[in-house]
């Protein structure tokens, strides 16, 4: 028999969120094995086998076709997806986790204020230090697109683990790019964002996958879940498939 493979975020913000959206739907997810167990269930619908998967896992699987749908950052996706985001479909917004992609600078770059002024820095900058710009970022391929389209070729990327703010002040990097909401993170560490440095605007998506494994009984079965979360959502969804 066939079933449906649904992957949602595994900790944190996400999760608590993506469960009460499903929960006020009538479909609840359990965690039979506990918070540590990677498996859930969804009584409403047996026919949907759900994992708990890291949100940036979820966006990778999803390009890859090798789960069927998810919940993950539309940043995630577009992160992962270096070609365009064609093999999947950003079926529903789900109405949390939204937060901006941004360029984040030192505040006492008083001068920069917009990605142009940016690229003359990052020139500026090579010719009196001997080195490029560094950009630390876990969104290596969002930043190589944005700072392309704005022109800016002389930087290069350190990828950041994790803190990415404290990089300009721990010398680990000149500017940034980071998922802001509040805003509070960049202020704390007297970072300012250009004009035109919001790379993109975010927020949860239930995702499908193009490249997974479409048969018609899965294809039934996609339609009836995507119904029970929005009526009509199936038919618009699965024909695109
Ligand atoms: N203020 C925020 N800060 C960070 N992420 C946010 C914020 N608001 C919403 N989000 C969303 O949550 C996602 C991060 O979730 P999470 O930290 O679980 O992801 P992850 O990359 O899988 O983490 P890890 O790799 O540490 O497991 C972001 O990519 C974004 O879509
Ligand atoms: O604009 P803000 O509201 O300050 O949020 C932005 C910060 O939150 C995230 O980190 P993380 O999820 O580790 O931290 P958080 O739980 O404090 O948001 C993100 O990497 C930023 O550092």
């Amino acid at each position: 028999m066939s079933s449906i493979l649904l992957a949602i975020p595994s900790k944190g913000r996400l999760e608590e969120a993506t469960r009460e959206v499903f929960a006020d739907l009538g479909m609840p997810i359990e965690r039979p094995g506990g918070a540590r167990s990677y498996l859930g269930e969804m009584a409403a619908m047996p026919d949907v086998t759900v994992r708990f998967l890291s949100a940036s896992e979820i966006a990778r699987e999803l390009i890859a076709g090798n789960i069927d749908l998810g919940v993950t950052g539309e940043d995630l996706v577009h992160e992962a997806a270096e070609r365009g985001i064609e093999q999947v479909e950003l079926a529903k917004p789900l109405g949390f986790g939204g937060a901006d992609v941004v360029v984040g600078l030192p505040e006492s770059w008083v001068d920069v204020t917009a990605m142009r002024d940016l690229a003359d820095v990052a020139s500026d900058y090579r010719h009196r230090h001997g080195q490029w710009l560094r950009v630390a970022t876990k969104y290596i391929n969002l930043t190589r697109k944005h700072f392309a389209l704005h022109g800016i070729a002389e930087y290069r990327i350190v990828q950041s683990m994790g803190a990415t703010e404290a990089a300009p002040a721990s010398g680990a990097a000149e500017l940034i790019v980071d998922i802001t909401s509040s805003g509070s993170t960049l202020k704390a560490n007297q970072l300012k964002v250009p004009k035109d440095g919001v790379i993109l605007k975010s927020e949860a998506n239930l995702v499908v996958a193009r490249n997974a494994q479409w048969d018609k009984e899965k294809l039934n079965l996609m339609r009836d879940f995507l119904d029970k979360m929005e009526k009509g959502l199936g038919e618009k969804i699965t024909e695109t498939l």
